[in-house]
């Protein structure tokens, strides 16, 4: 059967999240200020904004509109898992990231932590399944697991999927297999963006964005490609109209 899925987070304008690399919220404000008079862009908050910046400042993004994806692949043990997820939920924020890697009962126990929370709370979860800048050599060589990157993706998303996560981020390698093979509901959010015959720099694994939506990935997270561009509004909008012309804007998925 195929079932449309109606979310907020699938409007073509909410499916390019922009990654707000910046040293301290001033200079993220000052880059946010491109927008001014125009829609709100989704965005990514990472580790290097929210250490400089703080949770006080992602309150404000949130209060005054903003789409936030809080990335700070959380990794410990389950208990203090649990606490970060309690904590991050009080934000407000929409996109809330952990590692895979963590195992199954670290993602338990954040699900749990949020459900403490009670159910109202809008936050997802998702689990970084093998980062983007990770080839076959050194998942085989640096980090001694064997196989290929695909399937090493395709295992973690699983176990992501059978601990109760909303969603994963993978590289849009790997979309269509953890679409067709573990669950099309599971949200597949893809970093590792370049334009055609960019530079991919510290990323390995990319794609076009066109490339990566037709392969089925549901949200794009683009850091350089469009803050580093002279034009970051205009990058940001033909993103946008490129993923409406792929006409999968109403998300139609196959349950
Ligand atoms: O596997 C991953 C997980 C997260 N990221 C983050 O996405 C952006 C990408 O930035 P670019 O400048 O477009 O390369 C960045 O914030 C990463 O921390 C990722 O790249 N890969």
């Amino acid at each position: 059967m195929i079932r449309p899925v109606v979310s907020p987070l699938l409007e073509a304008k909410n499916r390019v999240i922009i990654a707000l690399d910046f040293p301290s919220g001033p200079e993220a404000d000052r880059f946010l200020s491109h927008w001014d008079g125009r829609d709100k862009p989704f965005v990514k908050v990472g580790m290097q904004l929210f250490y400089a910046a703080g949770p006080t400042w992602v309150a404000k993004l949130v209060e005054t509109g903003y789409k936030v994806f809080l990335d700070l692949k959380l990794h410990d043990i389950p208990h203090t898992v649990a606490g970060a997820v309690r904590s991050v939920a009080s934000l407000g924020v929409d996109l809330l990231t952990l590692h895979a890697s963590g195992g199954r009962r670290m993602m338990e126990s954040a699900r749990e932590g949020l459900e403490a929370k009670g159910g109202a709370n809008r936050l997802q979860l998702l689990a970084v399944t093998r980062l983007t800048h990770i080839d076959q050599k050194v998942l085989n060589d640096e980090l001694e697991v064997p196989g290929a990157v695909r399937d090493s993706v395709l295992n973690l998303a699983h176990l992501a999927q059978l601990s109760g996560m909303d969603g994963v981020v993978c590289s849009g390698e790997e979309v269509s297999g953890i679409k067709e093979k573990i669950d099309r509901q599971l949200l597949t959010v893809t970093p590792g963006i370049r334009l055609k015959g960019q530079d991919p720099r510290d990323q390995k694994r990319v794609m076009t964005p066109e490339a990566a939506i037709q392969e089925g990935a549901d949200l794009l997270v683009v850091g350089r490609p469009i803050t580093q561009a002279p034009g970051p509004v205009a990058v940001w909008e033909k993103m946008i109209a490129d993923i409406q012309e792929t006409g999968r804007d109403d998300h139609e998925r196959a349950t």
